[in-house]
């Protein structure tokens, strides 16, 4: 068996080395607590950019024209308002459509008289009659781009918004500008056109129909770094990826070709499975004049829109780290607003899945605030195979948007400098109010679903206007052409060069060796997990925990403490701490986030309600009785401290926020990282984020996270619903073997610890190895405060760690007949019962781990019990939960251990929601589990 034991004063690899030393714990006095700041800590505003007071007002003079004219601004506003419904947004159909609100005689208006706009609309100093003004209203409201922006939160935004649509119709691009934008839409075209020639078979999700993206790619990344902005995060499904990776990110086509031919994009000496084409990512230096661009690519699963909080998280999460203090925060951790969050999305997808919905939901959320994103949704009027009507109830597909009051740009893909001009829009909108901003793309694909994809079948007629149209680059080439601005010979040359390179590409192909990865930047030091097991010191002296649970629960003078929570929570932990013993979980919890910030790594907890804890247990935040502010103990430890706790009381949504959660720890390797559940099972409604993410990303794309989920797991009569994290579900989602034991290169942990001291070890080694892993923790409840269940100090001593498996001291091995293998909570039912019926030959094994399967651990319990004829399973799940169906055959294959089952018979339901039956399962698992 591959076993090592290792000290973590052996091992801690230097870029992990803890930024206090360790004798500075030691040397903590114990006893005296230091002074520390204020505790105004800006209830709510923890992460948000300063609430200023709004210093906008109209001029006067405006306010005057606007009174002196109010019908013509009446007019004016409607084409504000509703001038989107009468735009020509739709390459595929002319907009027909009749727009009542934006009759003239509503408003009074008629053709006979003539009208003072002066004021009225950006750049329009004009006295003109009607005719003349609807026509300027139809140019700038009723073009190829049509903008929603009449709900904007406020006054401000709103004029701001008219102002700059008005004027951004009359800017024109640059003779430059054009020649660019028609020189990347041909390499686009090129690209998808080289891959139909070379791979006929490959899925490439072309970006045919749609190539003026490009022209937001362009002029929305060279916007924002002329605006300070040092980096870009994208979010992107499969529309267009490839086209995008090639040709403007840098990726080298022959990384591409060579996957496309079936090759691995990693070195065989790594552990992985890989991932499809249309999931391959870059990260890149782009120069943009004088100015340089970090762009990542964020690597997706084909679970559509998924990515899309993932990308806010890590946003967040290098806001966070090159924090320049743009948005303040409780405790002064400072965040940055110089990496800007790209989203793109499909239409069929955004009008439909719900994560949408949470992540916008969270766009403006305290803990979860990026500063507004980018979003572009590249709506090419059919999903799959469903025409877009089908696809949604609303007008547009963006109209999700509206919830938070996001302004939508809707614009006419065949028109790319509109296109450029909707980009500035957005991006100056952006920039000026850190708000999120939608682009709505309307194009058409040119080819079905995929390239092998008949679209014919179910869209006849789209796809016979479709079928008549030249593309978009060659009709814009021919228009630059026309006017003189390119010549066919460029044209060609274009092409021409884009394909050379392409085929010089596709000819190394077969020679590359794909690069082994390295852990670069945050991630030097950290390593791939190794194939065998580790045991990392994670205790600390009792001195030092005394002196940082008391920080843990101290509120400076002044504080209007809640009297129940004196009592019962702050002077009841001060008194265990100075008895050594008796500590509760909470406590446990405590002392390792207070050890884990005093050693130099950040803390990072979120869920719904976690500051004060869904059982009351927690208290990691006080609020001030009279003042209702907050304060988090664990912010003000010492005046030097430079890490922090970063309590994340949630909305209420599990899919977003695990995946910004996830998104966040990959990007941040020395922040611990917790998501709580409120109860266990609410995971499911996060099980995207858990399958395509959090168990496999390391296993498709070598990305490291080190989450943990903590899931409030027990039967305790409380029904169907919270009574099961549905443990079974993530063992089976792991890859521990049956037949040979594990090392810590498993997918993911997952532990059931059954006492403070565990869980303190198990938070703690979560960021003192070097490597990280997902931890699920199916947590407690009804044992956080269960007398049986507490530690001591010296269960957290130095040279103390998590113990894989805890043995039963109780018994003496020699008159034990029977064993019972336990985990989690039900073994403290289990010793309750035995005690009651007087037994004294049974043992009660915990398995505290289930995955790493803990073989050697089991096997050195086994072999002090050479008298026990009968070994049992003991579970309060049914038989197809719990951990049963997994533990059994590694019982039987690495522990050549046969054992009988006690638990709950199958169930299609995870508890039932009748006390009087709870009861009775619950005698029938004890008579079987101690009559056996
Ligand atoms: C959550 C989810 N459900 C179903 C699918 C299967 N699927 C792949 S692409 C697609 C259509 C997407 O349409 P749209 O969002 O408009 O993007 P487009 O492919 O048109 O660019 C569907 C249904 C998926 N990938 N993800």
């Amino acid at each position: 068996m591959n076993y090592l034991l290792r000290q973590l004063s052996a091992v801690r690899p230097q870029a992990l080395q803890p930024r206090l030393p360790r004798t500075n714990l030691l040397t903590c006095p114990g006893a005296t607590l230091c002074p520390v700041r204020g505790y105004k800590s800006l209830r709510g505003v923890y992460g948000y950019k300063p609430v200023e007071p709004n210093p906008f007002s109209l001029p006067e003079v405006v306010i005057q024209q606007r009174a002196e004219e109010s019908n013509v601004f009446r007019f004016i506003s409607a084409y504000r308002e509703f001038g989107h419904l009468k735009a020509n947004i739709n390459p595929l159909a002319p907009n027909t459509r009749l727009v009542p609100e934006l009759e003239p005689q509503k408003y009074g208006l008629t053709s006979d008289k003539t009208y003072t706009i002066k004021g009225l609309v950006a750049g329009c100093e004009e006295t003109c009659t009607l005719e003349l003004l609807q026509d300027i209203l139809n140019q700038k409201y009723c073009g190829h781009i049509g903008a929603e922006f009449s709900y904007l939160p406020t006054e401000e935004e709103r004029e701001w918004f008219a102002t700059a649509l008005e004027t951004t119709s009359k800017e024109a691009l640059t003779t430059e500008e054009r020649i660019k934008l028609a020189r990347d839409m041909l390499r686009s075209q090129t690209f998808d056109n080289f891959l139909a020639t070379k791979f006929q078979s490959v899925k490439r999700y072309g970006g045919e129909g749609a190539e003026s993206m490009v022209g937001f790619f362009t002029e929305a990344f060279k916007n924002i770094a002329q605006d300070g902005v040092e980096q870009a995060m994208i979010a992107i499904a499969h529309r267009g990826r490839l086209n995008l990776l090639t040709g403007i990110l840098q990726y080298p086509p022959v990384v591409m070709f060579q996957k496309m031919k079936g090759l691995p994009e990693f070195p065989p000496e790594v552990k992985f499975t890989g991932d499809v084409l249309s999931h391959l990512v870059n990260s890149v230096d782009l120069e943009m004049g004088e100015h340089t661009l970090h762009v990542t690519m964020l690597p997706n699963p084909s679970h559509l829109e998924a990515v899309n909080p993932v990308g806010c998280g890590k946003t967040r999460a290098r806001q966070r780290s090159l924090g320049d203090g743009c948005f303040s925060s409780e405790a002064s951790a400072r965040q940055s607003d110089k990496v800007v969050c790209i989203q793109v999305h499909g239409d069929a997808a955004l009008g439909g899945q719900g994560i949408m919905q949470e992540t916008l939901a969270l766009s403006e959320a305290p803990h979860f605030t990026i500063g507004g994103a980018l979003h572009i949704s590249i709506n090419n009027q059919v999903g799959y195979t469903t025409p877009g009507e089908r696809t949604r109830s609303s007008t547009y597909c963006t109209d999700i948007a509206k919830m938070c009051s996001m302004p939508v740009i809707h614009v006419n893909g065949d028109d790319p400098e509109a296109v450029v001009k909707a980009a500035r829009l957005a991006v100056q909108y952006q920039r000026k109010f850190r708000r999120d901003v939608f682009i709505d793309l309307v194009c058409w694909r040119r080819w079905g679903h995929n390239e092998l994809d008949n679209p014919r079948f179910t869209n006849p007629s789209m796809y016979a206007n479709i079928d008549s149209r030249r593309s978009v680059p060659d009709t814009y080439a021919d228009a630059l052409v026309s006017e003189g601005v390119l010549t066919q010979g460029d044209v060609t040359k274009f092409v021409n060069d884009h394909m050379s390179f392409l085929a010089e590409q596709y000819k190394l192909a077969d020679s590359y060796v794909p690069k082994a990865p390295h852990f670069k930047k945050q991630w030097s030091g950290l390593v791939q997990a190794p194939g065998s097991i580790e045991v990392w010191d994670t205790g600390i002296d009792a001195a030092s925990l005394k002196y940082l649970g008391a920080k843990s629960v101290h509120v400076p003078e002044g504080f209007n403490m809640h009297k129940h929570l004196k009592k019962t929570h702050i002077d009841t932990r001060l008194q265990k701490l100075t008895d050594g013993r008796g500590m509760d979980w909470a406590t446990g919890e405590a002392l390792a986030m207070a050890s884990l910030l005093h050693q130099g790594f950040n803390i990072r907890f979120c869920g719904q309600d976690v500051g004060r804890g869904t059982f009351s247990q927690r208290h990691c935040m006080f609020v001030d009785q009279v003042s209702d502010e907050m304060y988090i103990p664990l912010n003000h430890m010492s005046e030097t401290q430079t890490n922090h706790l970063e309590v994340v009381n949630s909305i209420l949504s599990e899919e977003a926020v695990l995946g910004f959660e996830y998104g966040f720890s990959v990007e941040s390797p020395n922040t611990l990282c917790i998501w709580e559940a409120q109860f266990g099972d609410f995971f499911n409604g996060a099980q995207i984020i858990i399958d395509t993410f959090l168990s496999s990303g390391e296993r498709k794309w070598l990305t490291q996270s080190g989450l943990v989920m903590v899931l409030p797991h027990g039967y305790d009569g409380a029904g169907p619903e919270h009574s099961s994290c549905h443990i079974e579900r993530f063992l089976q989602n792991c890859d521990s073997s049956e037949t040979s034991p594990d090392g810590e290169d498993v997918n993911w942990g997952i532990v059931n610890p059954t006492t403070p001291a565990q869980y303190f070890h198990l938070l703690r080694r979560q960021v003192m190895r070097n490597y990280r892993k997902p931890l699920i923790i199916a947590g407690p409840k009804m044992i956080l405060r269960l007398p049986a269940a507490t530690s001591s100090l010296e269960d957290m001593a130095p040279g103390t760690h998590f113990l894989p498996v805890l043995g039963d001291k109780s018994v003496s091995p020699d008159s034990v007949r029977k064993v019972i293998f336990v985990s989690g909570k039900h073994y403290y039912a289990l010793v309750s019962e035995r005690e009651a019926r007087g037994i004294s030959d049974t043992a009660i094994i915990r398995l505290e781990s289930l995955c790493p399967f803990p073989t050697k651990e089991i096997n050195d319990e086994l072999i002090k019990y050479k008298k026990a004829k009968t070994l049992v399973w003991s579970q309060e799940e049914h038989r197809n939960m719990g951990a049963w169906t997994f533990v059994h055959p590694r019982f039987e294959n690495l522990c050549s251990t046969k054992l009988l089952y006690a638990g709950r018979d199958v169930s299609g339901v995870a508890a039932v929601g009748v006390g009087q039956l709870h009861k009775q399962e619950i005698q029938a698992i004890m008579d079987k589990t101690f009559n056996h």
